[in-house]
């Protein structure tokens, strides 16, 4: 059985004090047995953010890493420096950083690689844009990005992995693809994965959904047989919001 994962994409909000008073609220409430709920927060958080989750079964995750472990590059964060502060997931090649930071498939590789090698979980985000869903793309996009970025990794690395499907069009917009949809491209992508690497790896692997996910219809998607989790990001700004998506999950 697939343990479920919810994980909140804060992006670019929340400074630090607004960020431990949100796991003062959360403590307890969004910690629900058989649920992983794991908290992406920009990097100036994390440290206080991994002492305020200590003996809580909350996780901390970052919004990106460099490739390489340390050298001249200005302004960036890697995966030595995550995994020295106690960070446990890092989600690599979410859309925003594909269009605003250029990351082409072959840097999302790199990255989750290093991931991989500083033992920090990846979580992958593949989607198609609204045009490439209108010309009957999305498979083919997907295919795309989920082989380019699983090039290299072993099938243990490969099981670990969890894979969020967002389409680019459902992020941010309040337009969520409805559940079946979302279920026939995410069986779509775990198919990928068998064909790379076997049955196993791929009933191992886990697979969200993101994009305009709510606290009134997590379980839609969580009631579909390949879908397990959602990667948030609105709705999982607000305490009250939060635990009620973690709950929606069980
Ligand atoms: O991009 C997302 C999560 O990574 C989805 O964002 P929204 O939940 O705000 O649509």
């Amino acid at each position: 059985m697939r343990k479920p994962i919810i994980a909140g994409n804060w992006k670019m909000f929340k400074t630090v004090s607004e960020a431990t008073a949100f796991i003062n609220e959360v403590k307890g409430k969004a910690e629900v047995d058989g649920v992983e709920s794991v908290i992406c927060a920009p990097f100036t958080n994390l440290p206080a953010l991994v002492e305020a989750v200590k003996g809580t079964t909350l996780k901390i995750g970052a919004q990106n890493l460099h490739f390489e472990d340390n050298g001249a590059f200005t302004g960036e964060i890697s995966g030595v420096m995550l995994k020295e502060l106690g960070v446990e997931y890092v989600i690599i090649g979410h859309s925003e950083r594909r269009a605003y930071f250029a990351e082409s498939d072959e840097i999302v590789n790199k990255k989750v690689l290093a991931a991989f090698k500083h033992d920090l979980t990846p979580i992958l985000c593949v989607g198609e844009k609204l045009e490439e869903r209108e010309a009957g793309q999305t498979k083919d996009v997907c295919k795309v990005q989920t082989e380019a970025a699983f090039a290299g990794l072993s099938a243990e690395q490969a099981a670990q992995v969890v894979i969020a499907y967002e389409p680019i069009w459902a992020i941010g917009t309040g337009k969520s693809s409805t559940a079946a949809d979302a279920q026939d491209v995410i069986g779509y992508i775990r198919g990928i994965v068998a064909g790379l690497y076997g049955a196993d790896t791929a009933n191992a692997v886990r697979i969200q959904y993101g994009g305009s996910v709510k606290p009134n219809n997590i379980a839609e998607y969580l009631g579909e047989a390949d879908i397990d989790g959602a990667l948030v990001g609105g709705a999982s700004l607000e305490p009250a919001s939060y635990i009620a998506l973690v709950e929606g999950a069980k």
